[in-house]
């Protein structure tokens, strides 16, 4: 690969990705692109295969079929040198309880070639005053920051965010929020977060791909799924035999204008209704067996 070929290759491609536990099938075929200093969100309900996707692109589980291509390489022969281009943060947190959290960041930057400074960070992530302070006096909130922090200090090229804001009050949440977008605006981060939070995958997100039961059902940026769910609306309306009716159309004018037709006065119980993303997400997860597309 040239280098000119490498600086516009997409940090994360995904192709036919499977995976199966057994003979249970968790991951059905999924294509991703994700491209430099892009933050994208994974967004899938609980079970969906999200974690799964990102431990095998972090190079932590073994895929059952497909290509994949993190940074350039397979992640199932990543070396020392490709781990140090990434930063993780894990859903579950590490046994370093009786650390003091200075001194945690202080022992995890030697690891690295080009560490941040661990005071600079502690800024960062807004940690300053708990430096001195243990882990497990942290609250939930705190120790998240932290787990950012570890995630970010090599100075990573790609960060993983799994479920990074569980448990965090609305005050905490937005904190992180702007904390990831500086890491991608003003660093130029690349970061793939997993999250069962529409509004935060909206908040957050340049493109935000929808897994459900293991298929890619939809992805765009917000504004792009947004357009696609709203370009069906749904006209409900009452027959003349009092039963209630719906039916989904891309031209609702003509179907009204069709019943008015029929019609032998007002059309009783009319209603014609956009749909939002959040409903057609939440339609997604409530038919996951189905082939409907918001894409
Ligand atoms: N090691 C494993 N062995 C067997 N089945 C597993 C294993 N890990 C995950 N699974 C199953 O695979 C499916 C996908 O799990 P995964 O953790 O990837 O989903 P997720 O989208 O991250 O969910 P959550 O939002 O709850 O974290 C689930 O049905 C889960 O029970």
């Amino acid at each position: 690969m040239t280098a000119a070929g490498s600086a516009t290759r997409p940090v994360i491609e995904v192709r036919d990705l499977t995976m199966a536990y057994g003979d249970v099938a968790v991951l059905r075929g999924v294509d991703l692109d994700i491209h430099r200093g892009e933050v994208f969100a994974l967004l899938g309900p609980n079970g969906a295969g999200k974690t799964t996707t990102v431990e095998i692109l972090e190079g932590f589980r073994r895929r059952s079929a497909g290509e994949v291509r993190v940074l350039g390489v397979d992640p199932e022969r990543g070396d020392d040198a490709w781990r140090g281009r990434i930063g993780l943060v894990l859903q579950s947190w590490r046994d370093h309880r009786r650390w003091r959290v200075a001194e945690l960041l202080t022992h995890f930057a030697v690891y690295y070639p080009d560490p941040r400074d661990p005071a600079e960070l502690l800024a960062l992530v807004g940690l300053t005053e708990q430096a001195a302070r243990q882990v497990d006096r942290l609250s939930g909130g705190q120790r998240r920051r932290l787990d950012v922090a570890l995630g970010i200090v090599g100075r990573p090229e790609l960060l993983f965010l799994d479920e990074p804001t569980t448990g965090f009050d609305p005050e905490a949440r937005r904190e992180f929020h702007v904390l990831v977008e500086r890491l991608a605006r003003d660093e130029g981060v690349t970061v793939l977060l997993t999250t069962h939070d529409l509004a935060e995958a909206e908040r957050l997100a340049d493109r935000i791909a929808m897994l459900v039961a293991g298929r890619i059902r939809a992805c765009g940026t917000p504004a792009e799924l947004a357009r696609r769910a709203a370009a069906q609306a749904e006209v409900r309306w009452t027959d003349g035999d009092g039963t209630r009716r719906r039916e989904r159309t891309e031209d609702p004018s003509r179907l009204v204008w069709e019943l008015h037709q029929d019609a032998d006065g007002p059309i009783a119980g009319l209603e014609v209704r956009r749909p939002t993303l959040e409903d057609t997400y939440l339609h997604m997860v409530n038919h996951e067996d189905g082939e409907e597309r918001a894409a």
